[in-house]
C-alpha cells in the first residue's frame, strides 16, 4: 500500500472508540503490515542472493615481470647514514584499463619486525580509567568459550547460563513490522499510542516500562531496516515515553533519569554507578508559613508580596502552572515564595496565593514523630562502614525526616555514614563530616600517624568536607590521603616478566605513594563464578575482592594494573619481595583500589605485591 493510498484511506477512516474494536484494527493492521513485509523480504533476499551469485569483473591489473605488487623495490638509497636500512621502490599508478599511466619512486625506511606471537586466545581487555559496574553478565551464553578444548568442562559452564544466544527466537525483522503497525494505526486510523500498547497485540511494548525499555526506545538504539512498504516518515520520531514536554514533573522525570544520580559524578548515561535516579519523594514543610514570610527581609521586585500581601486580582493560572508549582512545592517546601516565584515565573505575591490555598499550614507539621516512639532509640548512631570487605555502599537515602528507622533511611539500616550525595540536611547527625586536618608546612597532611580521622576509616579525604587539607586543589594540596580521586598515577611499562606479562616502574617512588590504581569491572558473586571458570583454566585471574557483595574483575576491562604480579609469603620460591600493597579506600561514596608503595623504589623495578594466602590455593583446588 503506497503513503498515497494510505492518507486517502485516513480522511475516511473514524477512530474506533471501543475496546473490541481497538482490537480488531490493530490485529487486522500487524497482519496486514506482517504479510506485506514477508512478501517483501522473499523478493529482496532472492534479489540479494541472485546479485552475489554473478562474477563480478574485476579490471585486469597487469603484473609487471611476474611480481604480484605495484611497488617495486629497485634499490638502496644512498646517502643516509642508515642506508642499508632505507630502500627505494617503484610505484606504478594504472589507469582503469589496466595499462600504467605513470610510475614515481619513493624511498622507505625499513623496519625489522621482531617474530610476533600470536595473541593468547580470550584474552582481550578494554582500556578504561573508571571502573565500570557491570553487576552480573547475561544470562544468555554469548558463544561456547575452549569449544576446541576438550580440557575444559563445557557443561559446568554452560550450567552459568539460563539460554544461549543462539537458540534466542528474537527476530529483529518483528521490531520493524510492529513499529510499522503502531504507526499506521496511530497516522492513518487515529488510535494513540497508548491504546495501542494497551491491546497487548503488539509482540513488543511501545513504551518502557520500569526495567524494561520499550519498542520506540529499543528502535532509537538500532538501524531500522528501510524495507519500501515503510510509510513512517525519515524525519519521524516516535514519543519516548509517556512524558509530556510541557509538564514541569514530566521533564524533572526525563532529565532525572539521564543522570546519575550520584552529585560526586552528575555524568549523563553513567557506566559506573548503580543507583537508579528516582524523582525524590517529596518533602515535608518542616518551617511554617508565617516563619518563612517572616525571613524576607526586603522585596524581591516591585510588587513583591511584602508591599501588598493581598492581590487585588484574583490570579487565575493554568493547570501546568499549578503543576509546575506544585512540582517545585514538593522539591523545596520551605522556600520563601520570592525564590519560588522566580523558579515558576510567576510574581511572588500570586505564589503566595496558590501556596496558601493548596498547603495551607498544618497545626503539626509533617515532621512529627508518632505518638510513643522513642528518639534516642531510632536515632542511634552506629556504623560499621570503616571495614571495606564487611560493608558494601548503599545507595544515597533520599526521604522526609530525619535519617533512622521511621524514615526507611538506607543509610541508617546499612550503618553508613551519609554521604555527600544523600539528600538528607547537611545537618543530619550521620553525615560523615570530613578530617580537621590542617595543610602541613612541610610534608604531607593526612597521613595514618597524624590520626586523619579519614584515614582512620580507610575513606579518602573529601575535597567538600576536607577544606583545611585543602585536598580540593591538587596543585597547592599537601593532603596524602586523595591520590585516587586525584588520579595521580605513576609512569609504568608493561613487558615480559617472570611470571608472563608484568607492571614495571619507568620513575622513582616513595614510600606511601600511589603507583595506580586497580581499574576493572564491578562485578557480583554469580559473573565472579561463571567468569572464573574461564580464568581457571587461563591458569590466570584479573579479581580483586572490593567488599561485601562486588569484586573487582579486570580480565575484560582495566588499565595496566592488571598485570601486576605477586610475589609474597604465598610465592613458590619462599621469597618475599613485594615491594606494594593493594588498599581499597572509600572514595566519595564508593569503593576504589589503590596500589601503594610500601617502600622507596627505584625506577625499573618490578611492582610486586602479595597476593595473600588464599589466591594460588583457590587456583589450584580449582
Ligand atoms: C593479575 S594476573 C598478572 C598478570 C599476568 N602475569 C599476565 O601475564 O597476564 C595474575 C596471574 O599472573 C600469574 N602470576 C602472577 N604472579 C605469579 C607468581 N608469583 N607465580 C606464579 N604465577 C604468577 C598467575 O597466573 C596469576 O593468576
Amino acid at each position: 500500500m503506497s503513503l498515497a493510498s494510505i492518507m486517502q484511506t485516513n480522511e475516511q477512516t473514524l477512530r474506533p472508540s471501543d475496546d473490541s474494536s481497538i482490537h480488531k484494527l490493530v490485529q487486522t493492521v500487524f497482519a496486514e503490515v506482517l504479510a506485506e513485509f514477508s512478501a517483501w523480504k522473499v523478493k529482496y533476499c532472492k534479489h540479494f542472493i541472485r546479485s552475489l551469485s554473478h562474477v563480478t569483473q574485476s579490471p585486469r591489473v597487469p603484473i609487471p615481470d611476474g611480481d604480484s605488487t605495484r611497488l617495486h623495490i629497485v634499490g638502496k638509497a644512498g646517502g643516509s647514514p642508515d642506508g642499508d636500512k632505507e630502500i627505494m621502490v617503484a610505484v606504478t599508478d594504472y589507469s582503469e584499463d589496466g595499462t600504467p599511466r605513470s610510475t614515481s619512486s619513493i624511498s622507505l625506511q625499513v623496519v625489522h619486525a621482531e617474530l610476533l606471537e600470536p595473541h593468547r586466545s580470550y584474552e582481550y581487555c578494554t582500556p578504561i580509567s573508571r571502573n565500570i559496574f557491570r553487576g552480573d553478565d547475561d544470562d544468555m551464553m554469548p558463544f561456547i568459550p575452549f569449544a576446541d578444548d576438550p580440557t575444559f568442562d563445557h557443561i559446568d559452564h554452560t550450567l552459568c547460563y539460563g539460554s544461549f544466544a543462539w537458540q534466542d527466537d528474537y527476530d529483529p525483522d518483528l521490531e520493524v513490522i510492529s513499529l510499522e503497525a503502531a504507526y499506521r494505526l496511530h497516522a492513518v486510523h487515529s488510535l494513540l499510542y497508548q491504546d495501542i500498547d494497551n491491546t497487548g497485540i503488539l509482540p513488543f511494548k511501545l513504551f518502557s516500562t520500569p526495567g524494561k525499555p520499550g519498542l520506540f526506545t529499543l528502535s532509537r538504539r538500532r538501524d531500522l531496516l528501510r524495507w519500501n512498504g515503510t510509510t513512517i516518515p525519515c524525519s519521524y520520531s516516535f514519543p519516548s515515553a509517556l512524558l509530556s514536554h510541557s509538564i514541569l514533573q514530566h521533564r524533572l522525570e526525563r532529565t532525572n533519569a539521564l543522570f546519575c544520580p550520584n552529585l560526586n559524578c552528575v555524568e549523563p548515561l553513567c557506566p559506573v554507578h548503580v543507583e537508579m535516579n528516582p524523582v525524590p519523594s517529596p518533602r515535608k514543610q518542616t518551617i511554617r508559613l508565617s516563619e518563612l514570610l517572616k525571613r524576607v527581609k526586603h522585596p524581591c521586585e516591585a510588587g513583591c508580596f511584602l508591599q501588598s500581601m493581598t492581590a487585588e486580582v484574583l490570579p487565575r493560572w493554568s493547570e501546568d502552572a499549578i503543576n509546575s508549582f506544585k512540582s517545585i512545592y514538593h522539591i523545596e517546601p520551605d522556600m520563601i515564595p520570592c525564590d519560588h516565584a522566580e523558579l515558576i515565573f510567576k510574581p511572588c505575591h500570586e505564589v503566595l496565593y496558590y501556596r496558601r490555598l493548596l498547603y495551607p499550614d498544618l497545626d503539626e507539621l509533617q515532621t512529627a514523630r508518632p505518638n510513643g516512639e522513642h528518639k534516642g532509640k531510632s536515632r542511634s548512631l552506629e556504623f560499621r562502614d570503616v571495614d571495606p570487605l564487611k560493608f558494601t555502599p548503599n545507595d544515597p537515602c533520599h526521604h522526609s525526616g530525619p535519617c533512622d528507622v521511621l524514615s526507611d533511611c538506607l543509610c541508617f539500616k546499612n550503618k553508613a555514614h551519609c554521604q555527600r550525595n544523600c539528600r538528607c540536611p547537611t545537618k543530619c547527625a550521620r553525615r560523615w563530616k570530613g578530617c580537621r586536618c590542617a595543610k602541613a608546612r612541610d610534608g604531607v597532611s593526612c597521613v595514618k600517624f597524624k590520626r586523619c580521622s579519614c584515614v582512620e576509616a580507610r575513606r579518602e579525604c573529601d575535597p567538600e568536607l576536607c577544606v583545611k587539607c585543602g585536598c580540593r586543589d591538587p596543585e597547592t594540596s599537601t593532603c596524602g590521603n586523595s591520590q585516587i580521586q586525584q588520579g595521580r598515577f605513576k609512569e609504568l611499562e608493561v613487558k615480559e616478566s617472570r611470571w608472563g606479562i608484568g607492571v614495571f616502574l619507568l620513575e622513582s617512588v616513595t614510600q606511601g605513594e600511589l603507583i595506580v590504581e586497580y581499574l576493572g569491572e564491578l562485578i557480583y558473586e554469580l559473573t565472579f563464578d561463571s567468569r572464573g571458570e574461564v580464568a581457571d583454566h587461563l591458569g590466570r585471574s584479573y579479581v580483586f575482592g572490593l567488599d561485601k557483595t562486588l569484586s573487582l574483575d579486570s580480565s575484560r576491562a582495566g588499565n595496566a594494573s592488571r598485570f601486576i604480579n605477586h610475589s609474597g609469603a604465598s610465592d613458590a620460591s619462599g621469597e618475599t619481595q613485594y615491594n606494594c600493597r593493594a588498599f581499597a579506600r572509600l572514595v566519595n561514596g564508593e569503593h576504589r583500589i589503590g596500589i601503594f608503595a610500601i617502600m622507596n623504589i627505584d625506577p625499573g623495578a618490578e611492582i610486586l605485591i602479595d597476593y595473600g594466602p588464599v589466591f594460588f590455593t583457590e587456583q589450584k583446588n580449582a
